[in-house]
């Protein structure tokens, strides 16, 4: 019989230690300016400023007539919103027809709603009010003016202001580029998994996980065990990644014949950051980083341990990428929930007034609790029923 001496077992490091070493691991891409489909839900890599003023020029709020003086006023002519301006300015007495948005001749003490105006043949009768119903160029928004800040985060609307105020292009952090890796050979993409097969589950909640972070995924490849596919995949040259800031490597995190990850970082050289992690579930996450930049982080097979991992490793490191601040809530837990002597739990909940319930089916190996739950609580080794930490699930 041959006894294979297995390595010794090396203390894990601390959930709370884990994600900091994760969210330290990287810096802020650096500012690009991209088209407003790409920099949707990126943030905003300096100060949104108006190129033009808003309104550009003094125009008309009212569909009526712009006038001068006081009333009966003769009809000098017509202005439409994208049409020929007056030719000159008006004189007391005077008024033009005028469309809503259209700019309002020099000389234009008000404009006069149709509602309020009685029009005869050539000429035109109403009360002015000095001022009322003209918007002023810059009234709106001065030239120049700062309306969102460095950091804020490029929402529909932002786009839509960024438009009126001239922009094409936004400067922004990219979303950083994730590639995905799923290995493991029993693991298959499409209909019922048959006897000894699985339905891979982490490849179809990562894209949208990664875009919630702030990522996108540039491409999603499964992989055979065995180290060779591994290490040719993670030794790729950047092109051959996608140009991906993080490759995430599914499965092949653990100890067994099949798991060959921490073996072919090693054999590449990477920089391990994080070797084990002393949570439940997900405690054989690491993460590294490869010679010729990219930063791995290796999820385990079992999918609610795989979240678990992304949700501690990979997403503080996209939040950094993407120059995100880190926030931090807290809450109650309800529910009969016990701590671990010496591993951080995470456990999925539902929010409610009363505080985090937990929503039970949270077993390594399925997302049923998951699904069901809209955050996972943090419960910390010895947990003495105080507020914890809730994580929100995307
Ligand atoms: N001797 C030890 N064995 C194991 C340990 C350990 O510390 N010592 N840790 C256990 C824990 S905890 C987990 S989690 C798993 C992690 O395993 P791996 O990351 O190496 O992943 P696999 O062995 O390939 O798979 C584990 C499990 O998950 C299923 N799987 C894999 N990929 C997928 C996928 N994409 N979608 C759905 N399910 C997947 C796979 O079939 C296995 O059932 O290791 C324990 N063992
Ligand atoms: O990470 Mo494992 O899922 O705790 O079983």
């Amino acid at each position: 019989m041959t006894l294979v001496r297995h390595d010794p077992v090396v203390e894990a490091m601390s959930w709370e230690a884990a994600r900091r070493v994760a969210a330290g691991s990287v810096q802020p891409l650096g500012a690009v300016p991209v088209p407003p489909a790409e920099a949707l839900g990126c943030r905003l890599a300096g100060p949104l400023r108006a190129l033009v003023a808003v309104p550009g020029v003094d125009v008309s709020a009212m569909d009526g007539y712009a006038v001068a003086g006081d009333g009966p006023w003769r009809l000098a002519g017509r202005v439409l919103a994208g049409g020929e301006a007056h030719p000159g300015p008006l004189a007391a007495g005077e008024a033009v027809e005028i469309a809503t948005g259209a700019p309002v001749p020099a000389g234009a003490e008000a404009v006069v709603p149709y509602e309020r105006a009685v029009a005869g043949a050539g000429s035109v009768d109403g009360v002015a009010e000095a001022g009322r119903h003209i918007r002023r160029r810059g009234e709106d928004i001065p030239e120049g003016a700062v309306v969102l800040e460095a950091g804020a985060v490029v929402t529909p609307v932002a786009l839509g202001l960024a438009a009126a105020l001239g922009h094409d292009d936004l400067l922004v952090r990219p979303r950083p580029g994730v590639l995905v890796l799923i290995t493991g050979d029993e693991v298959v993409h499409k209909g019922r998994p048959g006897a000894g097969r699985v339905r891979d589950a982490i490849g179809p909640f990562l894209p949208g996980l990664v875009e919630w972070a702030g990522g996108r995924v540039t491409d999603t490849v499964h992989l055979p065990d065995g180290p060779s596919a591994l290490r040719a995949a993670l030794s790729a040259p950047p092109e051959g990644r996608g140009g991906a800031d993080v490759v995430v490597v599914c499965g092949a995190s653990s100890k067994g014949p099949a798991d060959h990850l921490r073996g072919v970082l090693a054999a590449l050289g990477a920089d391990v950051l994080v070797d084990g992690v002393a949570v439940r579930p997900g405690h054989p996450q690491a993460l590294a980083r490869l010679p010729h930049g990219p930063l791995v982080a290796g999820l385990p097979g079992n999918p609610f341990a795989a979240l678990g991992a992304a949700l501690t490793l990979l997403v503080p490191a996209l939040r950094r990428l993407t120059g995100t601040p880190a926030t931090r809530e807290t809450g109650t837990l309800g529910g009969d929930v016990r701590s671990h002597p010496r591993d951080t739990r995470l456990v999925p909940v539902r929010r409610t007034r009363e505080g985090a319930v937990p929503v039970g089916h949270d077993r390594p190996g399925s997302l049923w609790g998951a699904a069901l739950a809209d955050a996972l609580a943090v419960v910390p080794p010895g947990w003495d029923g105080e507020r914890i930490e809730l994580i929100e699930l995307p």
